[in-house]
């Protein structure tokens, strides 16, 4: 049985583009997402994308719709309960890797695992284990600025996995990676999921991550058209 991690249905969002004019950018999308899959959404640039994956993991608030997580309503959920359950239950990567400068490789990944309520020894202790499944446990007391850009994406790999998430949310999490860097993140998805139980919604402009998907979706005039995009 294939569950659903994540259930969508009617989601709508405009954006004001002038006093009296706004766009619609999701017009009544409705999604779900199955566990133990890598789902990938294509789409032109502009398209809506990040829209999507912002509203579907609660970062941001769609105008009707309703979205449900593990089965919870989110939007039933206040600001705090919200930021909580994200911390504990999504993981994000972003086209840029968003590390913080100042703290070593370890330490980035131990931060979200500390906030939920470890202790700095426990959290260290997940935070190596993660950095040896990413490739990276050899560079774990570096600092971001002394990593390569495929390694600090590897390490915001492991920091979306911090808190063992029911799925991780990736946005364009390659698009600034030559394309051998690309191939070792889009393996390591694959790996995690196979090996290890991870569930991913990846986005992308780039019409090469279809192959990275289990289920492929493509996102077009503010709604999902499904053709037989996946390569599997
Ligand atoms: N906060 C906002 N206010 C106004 N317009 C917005 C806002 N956020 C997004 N948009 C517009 O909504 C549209 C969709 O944006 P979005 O970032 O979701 O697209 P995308 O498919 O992720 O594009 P890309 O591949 O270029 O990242 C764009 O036209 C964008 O300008």
């Amino acid at each position: 049985m294939n569950e659903k991690i994540i259930v969508a249905e009617g989601i709508r969002k405009s954006f004001r583009i002038s006093k009296d004019k706004s766009l619609e950018i999701l017009k009544g999308i409705s999604l779900e997402i199955e566990s133990l899959k890598i789902t990938v959404i294509v789409g032109a640039s502009g398209a809506g994308k990040s829209t999507l994956l912002h509203i579907l993991s609660g970062l941001d608030k769609p105008d009707n719709g309703k979205i449900l997580i593990d089965g919870k309503d989110i939007s039933k959920m206040s600001d705090a309960q919200l930021s909580k359950f994200r911390n504990k239950r999504i993981g994000f990567i972003f086209q840029f890797h968003h590390l913080l400068p100042e703290f070593t490789a370890e330490e980035n990944v131990a931060i979200p695992i500390m906030l939920d309520g470890a202790s700095y020894g426990k959290a260290l202790e997940r935070s190596r284990e993660l950095l040896k499944i990413v490739g990276l446990a050899d560079r774990s007391a570096h600092k971001p600025a002394e990593l390569s850009g495929g390694e600090q994406q590897r390490v915001a790999v492991a920091r979306a996995l911090a808190n063992n998430p029911s799925i991780i949310f990736a946005d364009e999490p390659t698009g600034n990676l030559d394309s051998a860097n690309g191939e070792i993140i889009h393996s390591l998805f694959t790996e995690l999921k196979n090996n290890h139980g991870y569930t991913f919604l990846v986005v992308s402009h780039n019409p090469e991550l279809i192959k990275l998907g289990d289920v492929v979706h493509e996102i077009k005039d503010g709604t999902i058209i499904d053709g037989n995009l996946s390569s599997r």
